[in-house]
């Protein structure tokens, strides 16, 4: 193997691709969702690939990256660290705040998360083994992910695009004809609702709606800390027999906390537990009791088997978080998800709600709700040019640049506040 290789161009291409009118506490979903994609080329005439978020502030963030990451070595993953720790500047607010990865403070984790895996994609492609491999090998052949529900409306506010296949996605009857579609097409074997939209006695009840419709399936709900603590606190015990965990029902560390002392169900946060420092937080104060990784903010591969060995010896569970993505992003969530022991719940995943995509073959596929790690070389996925040059396209003439859930919400309704928590 030539160890004198080194990254010669950084390309990224933002793409835009249709996305269902899709409900949750900040709003709904645009008809549109952004990522970038990145390709690093390499002076042997590689090409490393990944996936990361494609909002504004995002892509300036890569832009600035770029410069630090030439020249370096496919195998110098702790030199580009080390590079762009000192040199990511801080964004503008963000717009959009359900979750981390438009949250400012994670610009060099997610940065550096970017640029590591299309870094082990290349390092896979030189030594001719797949990512899982590089990270110490697979525990599993193949990662569980869940049906991941959402409150949906029929069509998008101005119908850009023919209605999905999907329908409306309100009263708990809809719920469970989603779900039995979903489990249909995909085989998942649990269940995550999104929830944080309606009244928490409508959702509770789609929730044991779901739970007489699947019995023994593991199901979760997350409000996305759109109730308040009081009504938290409410819903619990109605949720005590069908719930696996009870994900971010309400705001904040010491909220979490206080539910705590109310309920017997184990609590789960992908707001509240982004970094270290939260996770110490956590330790203190005992509040949560399962973390939802996502390795796009917290800054990769690596980093997220070391959350792992963190939530190991806390005695904390570890599940996946997810936001509307591409294959190439799945198959990185599915190598690092097949080499940590302790992931211990399925994970989320968008991908069902998106029905394009760039990687060549068109869709990755799930079986029995689970995707087989991949046994070729680096991530195992590559570009499909011509839909990546149509998916760009559609960003171009999309005229979405950074996600508002809010503002799309006020195309239906005018007075909708966005304030929260709501209820
Ligand atoms: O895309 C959404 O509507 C989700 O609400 C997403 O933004 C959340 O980050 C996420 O899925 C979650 O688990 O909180
Ligand atoms: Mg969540």
């Amino acid at each position: 193997m030539n160890r004198d290789v080194r990254i010669t161009q950084v390309r990224i291409t933002p793409v835009a691709f249709r996305d269902g009118p899709l409900l949750n506490a900040a709003g709904i979903h645009e008809p549109w969702a952004l990522r970038a994609i990145l390709e690093l080329e390499t002076s042997d005439g590689r090409v490393g690939i990944n996936e990361t978020y494609g909002d504004a502030p995002m892509l300036a963030v890569l832009e600035q990256a770029k410069a630090h990451v030439l020249g370096l070595s496919p195998f110098e993953l702790n030199r580009m660290e080390e590079r762009l720790r000192g040199s990511i500047r801080r964004e503008d607010a963000p717009a959009y705040t359900l979750a981390p990865g438009s949250d400012p403070s994670r610009n060099t984790a997610k940065a550096i998360s970017a640029f590591e895996v299309a870094m082990l994609d290349l390092q896979g492609q030189m030594v001719n083994a797949p990512v899982v491999d590089l990270l110490g090998g697979a525990v599993r052949s193949s990662v569980a992910y869940s049906a991941y529900l959402f409150f949906k409306y029929a069509e998008h506010h101005g119908k850009p695009y023919e209605p999905d296949a999907w329908g409306e996605g309100i009263s708990p009857e809809q719920i469970v004809a989603q779900a039995k579609r979903m489990i249909g097409l995909y085989g998942f074997q649990s269940i995550k609702l999104k929830g944080g939209v309606f009244e928490p006695a409508h959702e509770v009840a789609c929730m044991q709606a779901l739970h007489e419709a699947f019995p023994g399936l593991p199901l979760r709900l997350d409000p996305n800390a759109n109730w308040s603590l009081a009504s938290s606190i409410a819903a619990a015990p109605a949720l005590d027999q069908v719930l696996e965990y009870y994900e971010d029902p309400c705001p904040g560390l010491d909220g979490m906390a206080e539910l705590k002392k109310h309920t017997r169900l184990p609590l789960a946060t992908n707001m509240v537990v982004t970094s270290m420092a939260e996770f110490r937080a956590n330790v203190q104060k005992q509040a949560v009791d399962v973390v939802l990784s996502d390795h796009h903010y917290w800054g990769g591969l690596r980093a997220t088997q070391q959350l792992a060995r963190m939530c190991e010896l806390w005695g904390l569970g570890l599940s996946m978080h997810s936001n509307s993505h591409l294959g190439i992003s799945l198959m990185a969530m599915t190598h690092v998800a097949a080499a940590v022991p302790n992931l211990s719940y399925a994970c989320d995943t968008h991908y069902p709600w998106q029905d394009e995509d760039i990687v060549v073959g068109g869709r990755i596929a799930f079986s029995e709700g689970a995707v087989r790690v991949p046994a070729k070389p680096g991530l195992g996925v590559e570009i499909d040019r011509n839909a990546m040059a149509k998916l760009h396209d559609q960003y171009l003439h999309c005229g979405i640049r950074k996600r508002d859930d809010l503002a799309q919400m006020r195309k239906y309704d005018p007075s909708f506040s966005g304030k929260t928590p709501r209820f």
